[in-house]
């Protein structure tokens, strides 16, 4: 790949931390292995490793957006502070094309004590921008934080709120070709958020670069078109968003299961499922079939509209289930949930089941959802005790199988996702709308 289109390129970066019990060990550190090779004594380490990345390599196309997903603590912020220069990586190399800007930790690169506008020119000047090229922003950004007289304020004086308004204005407003973001979307409130959704999305579609970390899995799928997982430091899925998502949801689970067996999370299907996406499973339980039938019980690949569908699938039980739970999760084809129910979430409590049983789960619905192609998940459970939290999860698929739906002829037009059949009344009140201006010139 020529570098010619390639925005960040990160080379088996790693990053060790020291970490020390004491304070007084840092100072021993920095002392004994002086002294020690002075008389040619061998070193003693007075700290504890900690590698936060290992080996990660990691490339983002110019254009690309790319999400870092992971669960706290696996080295997502320590990746980004190194792709963003603040962090140097212990080894590995990282080279980036173009303008970066990041917005990593609140207030890091803004001065406590000047004003938002005094920032902002600072910020500005840092980038190598001109002064007059800094005012021509100031107006957009002081719009955008939207913060009133608080911008012409200590910057020590703003809530954390506040803060990420003018980071965000000031870190999308001076055209970098590179945007670094750590989590921004979460402070502040929905408004917003939304707000700044749309900025991200404006300055994709400008052919932005766009580095995200979230823990937002619809964000993401919305706004990134690739992604990579991080776990404990090392790089353990690279793929579109939504089939990483799916991979880090899995691990969740994975961490969530208060089971006793191992959970086993793989992305894309092979051996298991072969359509599937991801698969997570605790190996109890096996999926054998998945149906999609028509109202006349015929397997179908398509369905009109507003008509009826079953999803059934037929699953081994391996080892006894005292309280099995089956689920479905219907999405779209960005990956985002439409629909999702179990059994356990509709209150049914199924008989226990032996190992070496077969069963079928099925799902039958009135399909009124808009034309396009829709996914089904399953989910198979033990042991439920929240609308969708188990004591043990069994397997977990996602994208097992597909509908395309066409439009009816006879279709009611409607707008958005799916039809919410409303009531509708349209009635005079009884009260005339009396025009004040027309009858005082009278
Ligand atoms: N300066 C530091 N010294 C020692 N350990 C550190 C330092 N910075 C980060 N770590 C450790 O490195 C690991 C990765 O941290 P990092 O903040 O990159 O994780 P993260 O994926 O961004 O987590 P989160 O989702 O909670 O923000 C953590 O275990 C953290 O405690």
């Amino acid at each position: 790949m020529s570098f010619d289109s390639v925005a960040i390129e990160v080379s088996a970066v790693s990053k060790r931390f020291e970490l020390f019990e004491r304070p007084s060990d840092q100072l021993k550190q920095f002392i004994v292995p002086r002294l020690g090779r002075m008389l040619g004594k061998p070193a003693r380490q007075y700290f504890r490793e900690f590698w936060a990345l290992s080996e990660v390599s990691l490339t983002v196309r110019r254009g690309e957006s790319c999400a870092i997903v992971g669960l706290n603590g696996s080295g997502k912020s320590t990746l980004l502070q190194i792709i963003a220069g603040t962090l140097t990586p212990t080894s590995g190399t990282v080279r980036t094309e173009g303008r970066v800007t990041a917005l990593l930790e609140l207030g890091s690169g803004f001065n406590p004590e000047f004003t938002g506008r005094e920032n902002v020119r600072l910020n500005g000047a840092l980038l190598g921008l001109t002064p007059t090229q800094i005012s021509e922003r100031m107006r957009r950004i002081e719009e955008f934080a939207d913060i009133g007289e608080h911008f012409d304020r200590p910057l020590g004086t703003y809530s954390s709120g506040m803060q990420m308004r003018v980071a965000f204005a000031v870190a999308t407003a001076f055209d970098p070709d590179i945007l670094i973001v750590d989590e921004a979307l979460a402070v502040g409130d929905a408004y917003f958020q939304r707000k700044c959704f749309h900025r991200l999305a404006e300055f994709k579609a400008t052919g932005g670069t766009l580095l995200f970390v979230s823990h937002d899995a619809e964000v993401i799928k919305q706004l990134c078109d690739s992604a990579v997982l991080l776990n404990a430091g090392k790089l353990v899925g690279v793929g579109t968003s939504r089939e990483i998502i799916d991979l880090y949801q899995g691990l969740i689970t994975q961490k969530g299961d208060m089971g006793t067996k191992p959970l086993a999370v793989t992305q894309d299907g092979d051996g298991v499922w072969p359509k599937a996406t991801t698969v997570t499973t605790n190996g109890d339980v096996r999926l054998l079939d998945v149906r999609l039938l028509d109202a006349r019980g015929d397997r179908v690949t398509e369905v009109e509209s507003e008509s009826l569908l079953t999803v059934e699938y037929e699953a081994l039980i391996c080892r006894a289930l005292d309280q099995p739970a089956f689920g479905l999760i219907v999405r779209d084809r960005f990956g985002k949930s439409i629909y999702e129910v179990s059994t356990f979430a509709m209150g049914k409590s199924l008989a226990s089941m032996g190992s070496g049983e077969r069963v079928v789960a099925r799902f039958t619905f009135d399909f009124n959802l808009r034309a396009g192609n829709y996914f089904f998940s399953i989910g198979i459970a033990n042991r439920g005790y929240a609308r969708t939290e188990f004591e043990e999860t069994c397997l977990l698929m996602h994208d097992v199988e597909h509908i395309k739906v066409t439009e009816a002829a006879a279709a009611p037009a409607y707008g958005g996702i799916f039809n919410m059949r409303p009531i509708v009344s349209v009635e005079p009140t009884g009260h005339a709308l009396v025009d004040t201006a027309a009858s005082s010139a009278v």
